[in-house]
């Protein structure tokens, strides 16, 4: 077995009286990506900072690349990249400055500096804006800005909290394949998303953080194992229609958000005939009617009671 690059144990971590992470248990094997997800105040950044030495724990035992973080902080912050939600990008720079800037901080870079910015602001799509201050970028630019800095200095374990939040789709897919790269180059990656798709995209395994706990943890396809199979999803025009059929299949789960019921069935004509037999028996009627097999977002709702932020792609 090998040791893995984060090894996490019954981590705590409370503000006053509020308890933000309640004795949180994982592992990421190297050169895996591994996806911390939840909905908005479940402690993602909280379990990021604690992570990358930011912010200290109240109780448990981390390590990250073998290094104990209550013991060694220092050797932790030296094998470690971290991308945070809040751009390190310098505005009065330009990208290019930016990014040299980071090469003249980092005493890991060897080699030509020059060269290794000047790839950085090609692989990200940066080059054609590399000389103008950053103040003049676009939010998603700024963000790939600050990954690109990040990767400056090769760091082993990459920590990523919500790197597409605000991104493009186009930009979303650069940083995905960008993210797989790194792990083919054997690199680790902690990352933290409100979306779906992209844990379902990069994951080798996701766990699921709900109020400081976490709820679920495995890969993308043993999460998905978690949930019934298939089902159909029936959407209502307002809240009485959904509460009227909410009372015609109490088996169903229903997303009080989406006006949707999601009824357990085969997705075969007879049992989908039954369904639709007995929405008119009681006089009512779906604004929309769909088959579908389940997918994170289905496991996502099923664990924490609601869905995640309507996703801008
Ligand atoms: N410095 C702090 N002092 C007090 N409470 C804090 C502090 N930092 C975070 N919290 C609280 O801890 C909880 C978890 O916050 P955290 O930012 O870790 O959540 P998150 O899952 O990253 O959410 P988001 O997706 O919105 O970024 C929230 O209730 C937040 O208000």
């Amino acid at each position: 077995m090998t040791t893995p690059a984060i090894s996490v144990s019954g981590l705590r971590k409370e503000y006053k009286d509020k308890t933000v992470l309640d004795g949180v248990d994982f592992d990421v094997h190297a050169g895996t990506v591994f996806c911390l997800l939840g909905p908005n105040g479940a402690g993602k950044t909280t379990t990021v900072n604690v992570l990358t030495t930011l912010v200290q724990a109240d109780g448990g035992t981390v390590r990250v690349a073998g290094h104990d973080l209550a013991t060694d902080a220092r050797a932790v912050r030296a094998a470690i990249g971290v991308t945070g939600q809040f751009a390190a990008v310098d505005e009065l720079l330009t990208g290019r400055e930016n990014l040299q800037l980071m090469v003249d901080l980092n005493r890991r870079v060897a080699g030509d500096g020059a060269r290794i910015v000047a790839d950085l602001l090609d692989r990200f799509e940066l080059a054609a804006s590399a000389d103008k201050p950053t103040s003049t970028y676009s939010g998603g630019m700024r963000r790939k800005l600050d990954l690109a800095m990040t990767l400056v200095g090769g760091p082993r374990i990459i920590f990523l909290d919500e790197p597409t939040t605000g991104l493009d789709p186009r930009s979303r897919r650069t940083l995905w394949s960008i993210v797989r790269e790194l792990v083919a180059d054997g690199a680790t990656i902690f990352l933290t998303t409100q979306y779906l798709e992209e844990a379902d995209q990069l994951a080798d395994r996701l766990a699921v953080l709900e109020r400081g706990r976490l709820v679920a943890q495995g890969t993308p396809d043993e999460l998905k194992r978690l949930i019934p199979g298939t089902h159909v999803r029936l959407r209502f025009a307002n809240a009485a229609e959904l509460d009227a059929a909410a009372g015609v299949f109490p088996e169903a789960a229903r997303d009080d958000d989406a006006l949707a019921l999601r009824v357990p069935a085969d997705g075969g004509t007879q049992s989908l005939r039954a369904l639709l037999d007995r929405l008119d028996e009681h006089s009512l009627s779906a604004e929309e009617c769909s088959v579908r097999t389940p997918d994170l977002d289905d496991v996502f709702l099923a664990l924490t009671g609601h869905t995640t932020e309507v996703d801008t792609k």
